[in-house]
């Protein structure tokens, strides 16, 4: 998977040389590359913003740099009919999901554009419509100060899904949304902590009562902290809960 980013923070996308995103790009798994928003800015003060049209605080992105990053992520042209997706993070998106996490590990060719000040000119994501599938994203209804601690996230969320980038893909499967239900608690030695035990039946190596356990605690949970998310619930996911056994 090609990964393209512009931001005029490019630094603040260092995270992604480190770990398991890191590790996968030295292996070739994501082609991940960050550019200079400004690099394709074409006077002396590489200038990004502009006051906006109709009024009101703050500094709206120029249209024409984002319209000449943008178009060297459409290079090599995409072979076939496959569009690349234009990520753009922004409060007044589509909220990212675990689902859209797996929707977009199966893209080939993903690119983000990080606006910052009061966003990019709407005129942009109108222009990229015709050479992107265009998504404006939001990570949830909370206000950043830019794109790039989203991209973050969702490169994370979305890396880690492509084959072969977590080395054990059994530790996907039960983690938390996995199956729309938030993930049991885990426990390690000590198996007495501070006077504080753990939950005898994982002791015990019956695993139909572990497994029991574990999804009862799964359910437990997801009512107590994300009772919403009980609602969306598949009904085969509540079948599978009473055969955990
Ligand atoms: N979920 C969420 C996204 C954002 C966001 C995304 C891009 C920009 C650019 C300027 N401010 C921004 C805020 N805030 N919250």
């Amino acid at each position: 998977m090609r990964i393209d980013v512009f931001s005029i923070f490019p630094e603040y996308l260092a995270a992604l040389d480190l770990s398991l995103i890191g590790k996968a790009r030295q292996d070739g798994l994501l082609d991940v590359r960050v550019k200079d928003l400004r690099e394709f800015t074409t006077d002396r003060h590489r200038t990004v913003d502009d006051t906006p049209y109709g009024g009101g605080a703050g500094m709206v992105m120029k249209p024409e740099p984002w319209a000449q990053a943008l178009a060297t992520a459409l290079d090599p042209a995409p072979e076939g009919p496959a569009r690349p997706t234009l990520i753009v993070p922004s409060p007044a998106g589509e909220v990212f999901t675990q689902k859209t996490a797996y929707e977009l590990a199966g893209a080939g060719h993903l690119v983000f554009a990080c606006g910052r000040y009061e966003g990019i000119d709407e005129r942009v994501l109108e222009w990229a419509g015709e050479h992107f599938t265009v998504r404006p994203m939001s990570l949830g209804d909370y206000v950043l100060n830019g794109g790039e601690v989203a991209v973050l996230a969702m490169v994370e969320a979305i890396g880690r899904l492509v084959p072969g980038v977590v080395g054990n893909p059994e530790s996907l499967v039960e983690e938390s949304h996995s199956d729309g239900l938030l993930e049991y608690p885990v426990y390690t030695k000590p198996s007495q902590w501070r006077e504080r035990p753990i939950p005898e039946v994982l002791l015990s190596g019956n695993h139909a009562k572990i497994a029991r356990f574990r999804r009862d605690e799964q359910l437990r949970r997801t009512s107590e902290r994300r009772p919403d998310l009980i609602a969306k619930l598949d009904p085969s996911t509540l079948d599978k809960a009473d055969k955990a056994t």
